[in-house]
């Protein structure tokens, strides 16, 4: 099976307070999933890597500066009929300086894990989340129907060793 030719590079920060079990996400304001709460992140520029990418988004979309930053897994997002994919590397937060602010793009809140408001967020998200929070490294593939909302195949591989969570999503592992 054959989902993409080529696949645009992005970030996705999730910032994590242990101590009180909460996670802020974000109603995204403007552009490609408008009105869903996510993560934090966008595309990677050139001339950055990919850290550099997730830290840039995460002070531009709400205004904090991460002092940690861990890549947890790599989701590739596929869409029918669309033959350019979204290689979309995610990162944890668990401190950070400033105090996250509203923005053009994001209106950030803080959610407590038990309570996270899956059914405004991407359909994808309620499968990586809690592996997130769990600690768990995890490497997926979604490939979404023309709506945007239902996922018509997945592949989800967990306990990848940090070793192995490659800088770019291999081709292959999508095929
Ligand atoms: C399709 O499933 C997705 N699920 C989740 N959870 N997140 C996704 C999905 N598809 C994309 N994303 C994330 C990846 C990025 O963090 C954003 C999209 O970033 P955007 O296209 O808005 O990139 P920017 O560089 O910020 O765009 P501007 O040109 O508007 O600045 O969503």
């Amino acid at each position: 099976m054959s989902f993409i030719t080529s696949s645009k590079l992005l970030t996705l920060i999730l910032v994590l307070n242990e101590k009180e079990q909460k996670i802020l996400l974000g109603m995204k304001k403007r552009g490609f999933g408008v009105g869903k709460i996510n993560g934090f992140g966008g595309k990677v520029e050139a001339g950055e890597t990919i850290e550099e990418g997730a830290r840039r988004e995460l002070l531009e979309e709400a205004e904090i500066e991460a002092i940690d930053m861990t890549k947890v897994g790599v989701n590739m997002f596929t869409f029918e009929n669309d033959p350019v994919g979204l290689e979309v590397h995610i990162y944890v937060t668990k401190e950070f300086k400033g105090t996250p602010t509203e923005t053009e793009e994001m209106k950030p809140e803080w959610y407590s894990y038990s309570d996270i408001p899956y059914s405004q967020m991407w359909a994808d998200d309620k499968v990586w989340i809690p592996l997130l929070l769990n600690n768990t490294r995890f490497m997926g593939h979604y490939h979404f129907s023309q709506d945007q909302a239902t996922v018509l195949y997945e592949k989800l591989n967990v306990n990848i060793h940090d070793d192995d969570l490659l800088e770019r999503f291999s081709f292959e592992q999508i095929m």
